[in-house]
């Protein structure tokens, strides 16, 4: 019989125990029973795919593709870019169908490429998809990228940033152009005489579309908003790195130099940036007219929603500002610089359209600063463009999630499916886009993109449904003007030491830079 002092030590290990094998139950159903559960209601339908192995999912499959993908580079004016860009779904489909089962972890993920139900997804009518959320190691990574999600806040987004209007866009248009003409200066300068000169186009891309969101989103306080852009670059960068290191557990949380460096720079733009909000808050309390920046008009509209709302819930907070100014960067930064440095690279492989999109800017604008009516007569830059966001769209897939029992094109989705809609591989589907859909014919769009396609609409550069991308218009616009004045300046062809190797880091990237010859125009 034990003694009534070792009764409380029994009791613990009772409970201890049970605890043990609540958690191990639960880390059982997550990493065993329910990928096994999922995988048996999806299959049963008739879908194939990988097997589930771990709780990595495909990840181990997948760096090893991407390095083999990795190891070999496209010939030059190659446009079929999926099996480099994206060899798992590229391989997976091709051996189990285009509707095909991969691991995202222990999360069984569905490629969804016919036209039809990509809409659907993205329309979301039903309200059946979500966007994946950020788990809380992400959120850190995110840091410096902005992490507001969810369809509430998309929603408040669009009515509370009334910035893309298309009035207010045309005010930003002669900030567009100063960035612009920075840049052609500086290539001016190094394409001095007769010679052309060697440029890697991409660096320079990112600057301009660093100085363009800048002023765009911060107008005279243009300058302390390019330095936050700069830490953001550097913050994702040291997050890039740490992410290759997460599989070291609690690695975030060490105070390496890295994670030290990180925390620094969060500090330091939240600080930079309170200190340009309550500025702009100050002037627009005393009545002074705002500047027609993202920021000031975020803040106008804010204040005019608060005031309609009588209470401050109605709009959002300081916290809130700083995370869209955050989501800019990235959102708007760097997919716009890969554009315009695919646009580059493509019309280097394909001189007569270079010349056919020279001829039309100099028509429309003579050597004048280009103007919105102009830019938006601009056709053959306009096909160019939307011929190269197909081919090279920058954000090669979107992700969305099932989060209760779904029907959705004859396959009934248990709860917890992901959903992948790989853009890039419908893009380049020769059942959608015809038997040239790996060539660059920007003439499919001469009657607008629903004509482009046999199954339309089917271009999704952008996205699609209620979380469209909301700088589509601003994006277009920065293009042609920067197209417009480069062309109006330079011709271009490609360097020797250019390879053709387009790869996914987030978005579609030339992995060995973008060495382009610039001549000056005389
Ligand atoms: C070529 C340039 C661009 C491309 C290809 C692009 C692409 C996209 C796509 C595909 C989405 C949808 C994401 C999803 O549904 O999961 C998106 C969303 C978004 N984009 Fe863009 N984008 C570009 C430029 C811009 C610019 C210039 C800005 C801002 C100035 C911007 C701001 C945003 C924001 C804020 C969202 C999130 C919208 C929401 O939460 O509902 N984008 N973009």
């Amino acid at each position: 019989m034990g003694s009534p002092a070792s009764f409380p030590r029994e009791l613990l290990y009772v409970v201890a125990g049970a605890a043990i094998a609540w958690c191990a139950v639960r880390a059982l159903e997550w990493a065993w029973w329910r990928p096994r559960r999922l995988d048996r209601a999806l299959r049963s339908q008739g879908l194939r795919g990988t097997p589930y192995r771990s709780v990595a999912g495909d990840a181990p499959l997948a760096e090893r593709l991407d390095e083999e993908a990795r190891s070999r580079s496209m010939p030059l004016g190659c446009h079929d870019v999926v099996p480099r860009a994206m060899p798992l779904f590229h391989q997976t489909m091709k051996e189990h169908g285009k509707m095909s089962i991969t691991w995202f972890g222990p999360s069984p993920r569905v490629t969804i490429t016919k036209p039809a139900l990509v809409r659907e997804v993205l329309s979301n009518k039903s309200g059946d998809f979500e966007k994946l959320k950020l788990g809380r190691l992400q959120r850190m990574l995110h840091n410096g990228i902005g992490s507001h999600e969810g369809e509430k806040w998309a929603k408040h987004r669009r009515i509370i940033n009334p910035a893309f209007h298309l009035e207010k866009l045309k005010r930003m248009l002669p900030a567009f152009a100063a960035c612009c003409t920075d840049l052609v200066h500086r290539w001016e300068g190094l394409a001095a005489g007769d010679a052309a000169c060697e440029v890697d186009v991409w660096p320079d891309m990112q600057n301009l579309t660093g100085d363009v969101i800048s002023r765009a989103a911060f107008g005279s306080s243009y300058l302390e908003g390019r330095r936050i852009f700069q830490l953001q670059g550097e913050q994702i960068e040291l997050a890039v790195l740490a992410m290759n290191k997460i599989h070291i557990p609690g690695y975030l949380f060490f105070p390496t130099k890295a994670n030290r460096r990180m925390r620094q720079i969060a500090a330091e733009i939240e600080r930079i940036l309170k200190g340009i909000i309550a500025k702009r808050e100050n002037a627009l309390r005393a009545g002074q007219a705002t500047s027609d920046d993202l920021l000031g008009l975020l803040l106008e509209s804010n204040m005019a929603h608060t005031r309609a709302g009588g209470n401050s819930k109605a709009g959002i907070t300081t916290d809130d500002v700083i995370g869209e100014c955050k989501l800019f960067y990235f959102a708007g930064m760097e997919t716009t610089s890969v554009l315009l440095t695919w646009t580059m690279i493509v019309l280097c492989m394909h001189p007569e359209w270079q010349d056919r999109a020279r001829e039309e800017a100099l028509h429309v604008f003579g050597d004048r600063t280009p103007d919105y009516d102009g830019l938006s007569r601009m056709r053959i830059v306009t096909m160019v463009l939307y011929e190269v966001l197909r081919l090279y769209t920058p954000l090669t897939a979107l992700q969305r999630r099932t989060y209760k029992p779904t029907e959705l094109g004859g396959v009934r989705y248990p709860a917890g499916v992901v959903l992948m809609l790989p853009l890039l591989s419908v893009h380049h589907d020769k059942e959608v886009w015809g038997a040239d859909a790996h060539e660059f014919r920007p003439e499919r769009f001469s009657e607008g993109v629903a004509k482009a396609s046999v199954d339309a609409p089917a271009f999704f550069p952008f996205g699609w449904g209620p979380r469209i991308c909301v700088g589509q218009s601003f994006a277009l616009l920065e293009a042609k003007m920067g197209l417009a004045m480069i062309l109006q300046r330079f011709s271009f062809d490609l360097s020797p030491s250019y390879t053709h190797a387009p790869f996914t880091v987030g978005l579609l990237q030339p992995e060995h830079g973008a060495q382009v010859r610039l001549k000056r125009l005389h």
